[in-house]
């Protein structure tokens, strides 16, 4: 695996390498050897996988507090997306700032976000499916999510949204006296 570090302090990017032959393709997608070399130390407790009918659909920007929150593992095992992450941690040099990169079942890339960040993403083609590890339990009710265009964070998304849950529509704008999140 190849990792490079995004715009965002702590946050990488990670190209697979493939194996190729005349069978498919045969790649290793997590590593602690190699994951220890970003500083990974934590365990990754559940994996989730999140299948979207639609292209347009958008899901974000998620996160859990702190004693909740999670390192993600992110990649697109099916069709393409815009991943999205945004900055929230108080003492980050990028706080505020957002990041977004197309993740696709060809470019064989993931993303690796650490606590601290929102997550969001919105798909690019029909049928389009992502995996997740996290480092936390899911825990109902301490979940926590800033609205996709918040007027602060000024996220590009590329396309009209065409799918969207009533919970994100909801999600509330940062707020003027938010101070940021531990990370
Ligand atoms: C996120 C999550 C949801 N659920 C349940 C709750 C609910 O009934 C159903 C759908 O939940 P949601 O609407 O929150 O699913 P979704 O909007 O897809 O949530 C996901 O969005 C992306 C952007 C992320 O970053 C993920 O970490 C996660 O927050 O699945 C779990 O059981 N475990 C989980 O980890």
């Amino acid at each position: 695996m190849i990792f490079q570090e995004t715009t965002l302090r702590g946050a990488y990017l990670i190209d697979l390498e493939p194996f190729t032959d005349e069978r498919g393709m045969f790649a290793r997608t997590f590593c602690k050897q190699e994951f220890a070399a970003i500083g990974h130390n934590k365990e990754f407790v559940q994996f989730n996988h999140s299948q979207n009918q639609r292209q347009g659909t958008l899901r974000g920007m998620h996160f859990q507090k702190a004693p909740f929150s999670e390192i993600k593992l992110i990649r697109c095992i099916r069709g393409r997306v815009f991943d999205v992450i945004v900055d929230l941690r108080a003492q980050s040099p990028t706080f505020l700032q957002y990041y977004g990169v197309e993740l696709s079942e060809s470019n064989l890339r993931m993303i690796y976000v650490p606590e601290g960040f929102a997550h969001g993403f919105q798909t690019l083609e029909d049928h389009t499916e992502l995996i997740y590890h996290h480092t936390a339990f899911y825990t109902p009710g301490q979940e926590r999510g800033i609205h996709y265009k918040d007027p602060r964070i000024k996220i590009e998304w590329p396309a009209a949204t065409s799918i969207i849950s009533e919970k994100d529509q909801n999600y509330p704008f940062i707020a003027d006296t938010f101070a940021g999140l531990a990370g």
